[in-house]
């Protein structure tokens, strides 16, 4: 292989045809070149569809174009989708793209179509639904709403439903979003049947044990101690508390109680981590082709292995994430990663759950932990909480997600922010430029400490395709190439290259569309559908031409090549 080609073959194939640069320029497809640049979009669109990242300049300025681009009547959507990304990455740079994932819950606030498409070119990778709230029939307009942004308009928005679990909760406060509770006033929290409605200052509660559960002088936490109660009294399926530290309480807000310091685990305790109405609502998740289940309160690994089998034995490829917010789930934590395809820091119920200056040092050991162990793992919880209702954050919550960035977490989450606040597409734009500065900020500062990444691999061929990404993406830093590029058929190969961390953007290439979905949760992985051949020369011939068609590569970038099919890494600059 010629020195001056700079391709370099760790594992060739058993008969590799020569993958020079040289080569390959000359074997891009003559119509790839001559065809106008909207034809050549049009005609590579089919084949080769790309995650829009941002419409916004990495200092978080709305760019009007992205969204005009995005619009309905804009045209041929999916081509117009990809001219925004087009654009954006022309303007600032493939480098700059943003590595940080961003989930957002979907709630009555951005439900509608144009709500969603709004937060789809404003950087949602993942929609999140919570099946606490709203009944099946809402949730099932989301998803599809979704599944028509995607193939309408070219976006890879993931769909993760999150189940309600055996939590307790408070019911619906009469049809009002909220009730607002003032210190010393007392109220009801009552297990009576809620069919009727209820006079003032009296709460349904789900858990028909609650009234037996719980005793007087008990601490009773609402939504993670937002509200907080003294238990004074108990009159058969009414408990009587008084409000010791007002908030507001939002409907169907969970109830956390506290007796000597520890939370209390009585027949509660016992409830099962899938209730019977989880199985219906997972079974509807399955039904609608959801890409990932977030299961809550796991307590061990048992229940996700639970989970995925029944989910494979319906021959579905369906992510299960472990949300870690109870003890339990603390005491269990490596397993449960184990089990897991991914993990959420729940930091709302985590934080009434353990004192809430654990949290900190809680959320650094998970997210560490998850990528030794390379699952994904999202950071989720009042993550820009004022925003609910003011549009600017607090400067404390602009640390709090800068923080999380920094420690390289995959993904950022939105909940009430973008389910029912004020200011959805505000709060998404805030995650958007805060990750894009401070990622690139410890980059060119070089301040990322060097982890000693464990061994993950199971058999000698994964073993292979982790050294081959730990040596990728060291030498991607070395030599400071624009991207790496990975084709890979499960995903496996990019998720290694993930989990390094490197500072290039990482171009996946799979076959799969779903597969494509469900790597749009992964720290700075640029996902794409290609229709591959077994032939890695012309699979890189084919993207070359592709991409450059949109702008998004140009001649003489330098990138490195991986490919899960061989086992290969190259090195070579764009032809
Ligand atoms: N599908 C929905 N329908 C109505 N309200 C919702 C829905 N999803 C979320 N919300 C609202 O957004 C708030 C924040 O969402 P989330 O954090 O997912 O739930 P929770 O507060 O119950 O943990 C909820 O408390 C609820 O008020
Ligand atoms: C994300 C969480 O779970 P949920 O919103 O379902 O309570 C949490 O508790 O932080
Ligand atoms: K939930
Ligand atoms: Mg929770």
């Amino acid at each position: 292989m010629a020195a001056a080609a700079r391709s370099l073959q760790l594992l060739t194939p058993p008969k590799p045809s020569n993958p020079s640069p040289r080569r390959l320029a000359v074997a891009v497809p003559s119509h790839f070149r001559a065809r106008p640049q909207r034809s050549r979009l049009a005609a590579s669109s089919s084949d080769l569809t790309s995650f829009p990242d941002s419409p916004a300049t990495p200092n978080g300025v709305y760019v009007p174009w992205a969204a005009a681009a995005a619009s309905p009547s804009a045209g041929a959507a999916a081509i117009d989708v990809d001219a925004a990304t087009e654009a954006e990455l022309r303007e600032n740079g493939f480098r700059s793209t943003r590595r940080t994932k961003l989930v957002c819950t979907v709630g009555p606030a951005t439900c509608g179509a144009a709500e969603l498409e709004a937060l789809a070119v404003g950087g949602m990778n993942v929609a999140r639904v919570n099946m606490c709230h709203g009944d099946l029939e809402w949730h099932r307009g989301v998803i599809r709403a979704v599944r028509s942004l995607n193939d309408e308009k070219g976006f890879a928005v993931a769909v993760m439903m999150d189940t309600e679990g055996s939590e307790i909760h408070m019911g619906d406060l009469g049809g009002a979003p909220s009730a607002k509770a003032e210190d010393g006033e007392v109220w009801t929290f009552s297990v009576r049947s809620s069919d009727t409605s209820l006079p003032d200052r009296i709460i349904h509660v789900n858990y028909d044990g609650f009234a037996e559960d719980v005793k007087a002088g008990d601490e009773l936490f609402v939504d993670g101690g937002m509200a907080r109660f003294e238990v004074i009294e108990k009159l058969g399926p009414d408990v009587k508390c008084r409000c010791t530290d007002p908030g507001l309480l939002l409907a169907r807000a969970n109830l956390t109680v506290w007796r000597d310091g520890s939370v209390v685990r009585e027949r509660n305790a016992m409830l099962p981590t899938i209730s019977s109405k989880d199985w219906l609502d997972i079974d509807f998740g399955i039904a609608e082709g959801v890409d990932f289940i977030a299961v809550s309160f796991v307590k061990s690994a048992e229940v996700i292995y639970h989970l995925k089998s029944y989910i494979s034995a319906r021959n579905r490829d369906i992510g299960v994430i472990a949300k870690i917010e109870s003890i339990d789930a603390l005491k269990n934590l490596e397993e449960i990663i184990r089990a897991s395809d991914g993990i959420m820091v729940a930091r709302g119920d985590l934080g009434a759950q353990i004192p809430l200056e654990q949290v900190p040092s809680v959320q650094q050991k998970i997210v560490r932990m998850c990528r030794q162990l390379n699952k994904p793992v999202i950071v989720a919880s009042q993550l820009l909480e004022s925003m609910i209702e003011y549009p600017t954050p607090t400067r404390a919550e602009v640390a709090d997600v800068s923080e999380a960035v920094r420690q390289r977490a995959d993904a950022l989450m939105l909940s009430g922010e973008s389910a029912m606040g004020r200011y959805p597409e505000k709060a998404l734009s805030v995650l958007r430029s805060v990750s894009l500065r401070i990622e690139r900020w410890w980059r060119e500062e070089k301040r990322h400490e060097a982890l000693d990444l464990l061994d993950v691999s199971s058999s000698f061929s994964d073993k292979i395709s982790e050294e081959i990404c730990n040596s990728a993406a060291k030498m991607a830093n070395n030599l400071g190439v624009d991207a790496v590029f990975v084709y890979t058929k499960d995903g496996h190969m990019a998720s290694l290259l993930s989990r390094c961390r490197p500072d290039c953007p990482i171009f996946a290439f799979t076959t799969s569309t779903s597969v494509r979905r469900r790597l749009n949760l992964q720290w700075g992985l640029i996902p794409f559908r290609l229709s591959e051949s077994n032939d890695m020369e012309s699979n890189l011939n084919r993207t070359f031409s592709l991409l450059k068609a949109r702008g998004m590569v140009q001649s003489g970038d330098l990138v490195i090549a991986l490919s899960d099919m061989l086992q290969s890494i190259q090195v070579m600059n764009v032809p």
